[in-house]
């Protein structure tokens, strides 16, 4: 088997779920209401909140209205672009402040490097926005790993359980699917990166139960080629 890209997934993957779920969503959850309607004028917050708007199919929604609809989405992990994009914007700040630093399993810097110094390509694909997975990767317990990744896709390339999107994204590597690995511990995902010809590989990270039909292993130094 021949790899030469390897695009790895984050939550539950490279990071605690427990860390997206009770650091990273109460923040935004939080934070959002008063940033937003102090950046309401912001062009970038501005487009997000139209967008928003889109979604909800309420083109001309109240911003009380939009803001209830995005907490609501937080509530439910709903994996919405403009929210994804908002979640970004508002950890910047947490990440800056020192509020929190990314969780990363041990195992995963070393394996990066040395995947890296391989010269394997790495990317990550993840449902938080591309702002959201490179200030995760610049503020781990190990320092700075964004220089290790060639890039990063989120959910305008499609969404993770859709095989389009691996189709997208491979055509951006540019490399057959057949050189390129997926981690993840979802089935759903592993799944769609298969049917688009992709080799995959399911992260069982504590609490995730092992999924029939694809390779597993517990930490990314049991991964070998
Ligand atoms: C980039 S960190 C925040 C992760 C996030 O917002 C999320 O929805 C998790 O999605 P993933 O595709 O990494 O499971
Ligand atoms: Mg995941």
């Amino acid at each position: 088997m021949i790899i030469n890209a390897i695009v790895t997934d984050i939550e539950g993957t490279t990071t605690d779920i427990a860390f997206v779920k009770d650091v990273l969503f109460p923040y935004a959850f939080e934070q959002l209401p008063d940033y937003v309607r102090q950046h309401v004028t912001d062009p970038d917050v501005a487009a997000q909140l139209d967008a928003t708007r889109q979604e909800m199919g309420q083109p001309q929604a109240d911003l009380e209205v939009v803001i209830t609809q995005l907490l609501y989405w937080i509530d439910i992990d709903e994996k919405v672009t403009p929210l994804k994009t908002l979640q970004g914007m508002l950890w910047s700040h947490g990440y800056k402040n020192g509020d929190f630093t990314a969780h990363l399993y041990a195992d995963v810097a070393p394996a990066l490097h040395h995947w890296a110094a391989e010269g394997k390509a790495l990317y990550v694909y993840s449902s938080g926005s591309v702002q959201a997975q490179k200030l995760l990767f610049a503020h781990t317990p190990v320092g700075d790993l964004t220089p290790l990744f060639r890039g990063y896709f989120d959910t305008r390339m499609g969404h993770k359980r859709d095989a389009d999107a691996y189709r997208n994204i491979a055509q951006v590597i540019a490399l057959p699917a057949e050189q390129i690995l997926f981690l993840s511990d979802v089935a759903e995902e592993l799944d769609a990166a298969r049917s688009a010809g992709w080799r995959t590989l399911q992260l069982v990270r504590p609490g995730t139960e092992p999924c029939a039909g694809h390779l597993t292993v517990q930490a990314f130094n049991e991964i070998a080629f």
